[in-house]
Order: C-alpha cells, then sequence, then structure tokens
C-alpha cells in the first residue's frame, strides 16, 4: 500500500551512469523523479538547461512548470534524481527567484532598499560593497520611485521591479521566474519585460522563466522548453534565435511568428492528447 500512496523507493529505480549535457549545458538534470500522493508528475526526467540564455517553461496547466522551476531552485524537494549546475551542487550555486507574487515576496517590516539589500547583508557584504552593488542596480533598473519606502507604498509593478533588483543583487547565477507579469497590468509587464532582456544583455544571466502567455514565453527566450502533459516529459525544445534586442517590432517578423506558430501547435497537440 506504502508503495501506491508514496515516491518509490530508491532501491526501484536504477541508478543510471551520470551523462553530462552538450557543451554550453548550465544545469543538468538526470533521473528527476517526483510524486506527489502516490502519483507520478516527473519520473526519470532528463534535461540541459544552457548558460547564458533565456529558457521559457511552456505546457498544459498541471504539468509542472513551477514544480519543476521549484526542484531545480531547491523549493521542492525531490524523490529521486540529480541536479546539477555547471557540475557543482545547490548549495555551491548563487541562485536568484522571482515569485509570482510580489505582494508576498518583499518583507512588509523593511524599506524597499533595504529588502533589496537584503541578500547582501546575509552573505556578510561590507557597507562599501552593498552601496556600491545597490548603485549599480539602481542605475541599471533606471529606477524612479522612491526606495526609501516600504513596499506597501509602491505599486504592483513597483514591487516587481524591486523583487528583480533583490534577486539580481547577489550576482545570480540562475536566476528563476514563476510567472513574474502575471500579476501586472500591460504597461508593467513590458517595462519589467524590457528591463529582464537589458539585465540579460548585460550580465547573461541564465534564466529559467515560467510563463502561461505563449507570446510572452517566446518573446524573451532563446529556448521554449515545451512539456507534455503528466507525467511530464520534455515534447519538445524549440530553439528561437532573433538577435536581441528584441521589440515590438519583433512581435510582427516572421520568425517570432513561425516560433510562436510551432509552439502552439506542439502545446495543442500535447493538450488532446
Ligand atoms: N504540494 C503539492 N501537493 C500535491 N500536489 C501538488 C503539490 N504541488 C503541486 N501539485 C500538483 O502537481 C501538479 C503540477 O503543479 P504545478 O503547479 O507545478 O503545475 P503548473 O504546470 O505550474 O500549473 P499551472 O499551469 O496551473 O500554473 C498539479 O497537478 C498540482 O496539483
Amino acid at each position: 500500500m506504502s508503495r501506491v500512496l508514496n515516491a518509490p523507493f530508491s532501491a526501484d529505480i536504477p541508478v543510471a551512469p551520470f551523462r553530462p549535457g552538450p557543451a554550453g549545458t548550465h544545469i543538468t538534470i538526470r533521473g528527476l523523479t517526483k510524486y506527489f500522493a502516490g502519483w507520478p508528475l516527473y519520473e526519470n526526467f532528463d534535461l540541459d538547461i544552457p548558460k547564458h540564455k533565456i529558457v521559457s517553461v511552456f505546457g498544459p496547466n498541471g504539468c509542472g512548470k513551477s514544480t519543476l522551476i521549484n526542484m531545480i531552485a531547491g523549493l521542492v524537494p525531490i524523490d529521486a534524481g540529480e541536479i546539477l549546475f555547471d557540475g557543482k551542487s545547490l548549495k555551491d550555486t548563487r541562485i536568484g527567484y522571482v515569485f509570482q507574487n510580489y505582494r508576498e515576496a518583499l518583507f512588509p517590516w523593511m524599506r524597499t532598499i533595504d529588502n533589496i539589500a537584503y541578500p547582501l547583508k546575509l552573505a556578510g557584504q561590507s557597507k562599501l560593497e552593498v552601496d556600491r552593488r545597490m548603485a549599480e542596480l539602481v542605475a541599471s533598473f533606471d529606477v524612479k520611485f522612491d526606495l526609501n519606502r516600504f513596499p506597501y507604498e509602491l505599486s504592483g509593478g513597483q514591487q516587481q521591479t524591486a523583487s528583480i533588483m533583490r534577486a539580481l543583487a547577489p550576482k545570480p547565477e540562475v536566476l528563476f521566474l514563476d510567472e513574474p507579469f502575471s500579476a501586472l497590468d500591460f504597461e508593467m509587464t513590458l517595462f519589467i519585460r524590457e528591463k529582464l532582456q537589458e539585465v540579460f544583455m548585460q550580465t547573461g544571466t541564465t534564466m529559467l522563466l515560467v510563463s502561461h502567455d505563449l507570446e510572452e514565453a517566446v518573446y524573451l527566450a532563446d529556448e521554449v522548453l515545451l512539456l507534455t502533459k503528466r507525467p511530464t516529459k520534455v515534447a519538445e525544445i524549440l530553439r528561437y534565435d532573433e538577435p536581441r534586442p528584441r521589440t515590438v517590432e519583433t512581435l510582427t517578423e516572421p520568425g517570432f511568428i513561425a516560433a510562436k506558430k510551432r509552439s502552439l501547435e506542439i502545446f495543442q497537440r500535447e493538450v488532446r492528447r
């Protein structure tokens, strides 16, 4: 009975020798297995995530997009498998995470500036180092609002901007974004999308983005990771190598339209399966 209700015993899963990803791989996922309430979400799942790229994760409702990035980021425990970052474990890797719900992401008792500086202080950086990094972030985000305010005094878009600044403050090797635009209005979505693209062009930070919006998923991505229904597998990895910066004009270019159409076809095929 316990074998039905719980994750399989690790002894049940044959241990395959570790296979590194192709050159340019940042994150290697091997044999990832995750059960919820006795049902497999991921079973022996392998994936290579490239370095210095933006990968958008797209797939049917409930296929495990958020769970996937949360397992990679160490927020959700895995039942079996291995996840390495450039061959290192998560604890030796600097990561940043941007949550969908920015209202709960920032500490309400801290001024916005202290929220953003928090990971730097936690890492034991000196006041000089913290001030220098904060000045860089403020310049790169072209911040027009008062960072001395408390988060609840800011608009939703300003709070999400602050959340992204906080995630980027320690110069993460990988930035995880779980539907970062879904609670924002259109104007703020465009603003934050452009900021993310700028940061990416300046730093090349590997980004893993969960999106519900196909246009947004393709627009920012170097690769769209299309997932199947559960038990979840890779349906296809679609490469989209339109040069950056991508702009409003990109949205009507043939390459963009073709990538969106192909993603939609795969998505519909998987939803109907
Ligand atoms: N803590 C949990 N306990 C039980 N089931 C869970 C838990 N977290 C997620 N699930 C289930 O795992 C599946 C994948 O959830 P997840 O949120 O990762 O999917 P998603 O693709 O991001 O979903 P959506 O498209 O709705 O945002 C869903 O069926 C969900 O109900």
